[in-house]
């Protein structure tokens, strides 16, 4: 990766689309059904614009913030992705590792190629982890003891997958468990050497925090237990088993409806995140970015309120703050620079997005994240 012509996160993903098979890039880059919340996550973006402010002393900025009692560097939290050990080879170890030099959080997904134990052994610091109520509760229990065994600093508890939505790309590419393959997919295959020499030689292939789990050897077998484990329709009781079992932060992650807020904020949540998955659940569904007031309006002080969906770049950080959000999480915009590069193509999405963070707060006359509020917008 050349660096220097790397100018925005648009970049890091037409690199990762020419580096990584097209099934894999799709997985990450497409959506549920017609793809409207998809669009929307970032069109509504677009369409908030900032005042600029000028005329004030803004030669010193600081773009560090509190999150959950931590000192970040900037409000900004990598999200949970799954299978990010495809994109690169042990990707979730390179994006975990960028994102503590970053200064950062990172969260790692229950469906990572890696696993927690793995990427624990290869990182200096705690790291969050996510996790999905499995109808195997004795299983979630015992990923729960192993993230405490770890040391995970939060556990993020993933409540927008009650059931799963079809995405069009995945069936189209054959990225089904078990894959399915073509002569297409070979020849795309053929064309990506380097993916392939690293990510088809890695040792670590299948989803690190299930194994043992139903036949995770076979993938048929892995496929029945996936589609029966995600099947379970979690309700506002489960979430208050985690809260009894896990002694530290929680997060609920997927929250698009103030009456699910209050009731998060309820039942003692340190935190949540407005989300609609990316826009791969729920299709016609609206924006985060459009629900974000009346979720933070709902739970007030209560607890921290964190958004993703759509986020690109720091003038969109700036605009989530404005409108109530705490920090940012970002999937795409990271996992992007994972499939670039590596390790320092994560690191540069993140650096990307703090430079443009930090040059917006000075265009809009503040020097503090506590000071951004409503009066920055247009
Ligand atoms: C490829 C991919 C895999 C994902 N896997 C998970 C996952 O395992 N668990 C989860 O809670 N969210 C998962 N998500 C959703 C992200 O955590 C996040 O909500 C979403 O990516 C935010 O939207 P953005 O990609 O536009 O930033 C995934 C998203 C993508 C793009
Ligand atoms: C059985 C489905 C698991 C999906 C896990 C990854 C994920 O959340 C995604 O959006 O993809």
């Amino acid at each position: 990766m050349n660096s220097k012509t790397i100018t925005c996160i648009e970049d890091l993903r037409q690199l990762h689309k020419k580096r990584v098979p097209k099934a894999f890039f799709d997985y990450v880059d497409r959506g549920s059904y017609s793809e409207q919340t998809l669009h929307a996550n970032r069109a509504d973006f677009e369409n908030i614009k900032l005042r600029q402010r000028v005329l004030v002393d803004v030669s010193k900025r600081s773009t560090s913030t509190v999150l959950l009692g931590e000192v970040i560097s900037m409000p900004l939290v990598l999200a949970p992705v799954g299978l990010g050990g495809l994109q690169h080879a042990d990707g979730e170890i390179h994006a975990c590792r960028a994102a503590q030099a970053a200064g950062i959080p990172y969260t790692l997904s229950i469906m990572s190629i890696c696993s927690m134990e793995d990427v624990a052994g290869a990182v200096k610091k705690p790291f969050w982890f996510q996790l999905s109520l499995l109808k195997d509760r004795g299983f979630v229990k015992s990923l729960v003891e192993r993230a405490i065994a770890v040391k995970c600093d939060a556990i993020v508890l993933t409540v927008d997958l009650p059931v799963l939505a079809q995405r069009h790309a995945d069936i189209k590419n054959g990225m089904t468990v078990p894959p399915r393959w073509t002569f297409g997919k070979f020849v795309d295959f053929a064309s990506k050497p380097a993916w392939v020499s690293s990510v088809m030689r890695s040792k670590r292939k299948t989803f690190g925090n299930l194994a043992g789990q139903s036949g995770n050897s076979k993938m048929e077998s892995l496929a029945a237990w996936m589609n029966e484990q995600f099947n379970t329709s979690p309700t506002l009781k489960d979430v208050e088993w985690v809260r009894n079992i896990w002694p530290g932060k929680l997060i609920i992650k997927g929250i698009g409806d103030a009456r699910d807020a209050r009731d998060v904020a309820k039942i003692g949540a340190h935190g949540l995140v407005v989300s609609n998955h990316g826009g791969r659940q729920l299709d016609g569904g609206r924006s985060t970015i459009s629900v974000l007031p009346e979720i933070a309006n709902a739970v007030g002080a209560d607890l921290e309120v964190l958004v993703d969906g759509g986020v690109r770049s720091g003038q969109d950080v700036m605009r989530a703050l404005a409108l109530g959000a705490k920090a940012c999480m970002i999937g795409r915009a990271y996992v992007h620079g994972l499939g670039a590069a590596g390790e320092q193509g994560v690191a540069k999405a993140i650096d990307l997005i703090r430079k443009e963070f930090e040059v917006t707060m000075g265009l809009t006359g503040v020097v503090r994240v506590d000071e951004i509020d409503r009066r920055i917008l247009a």
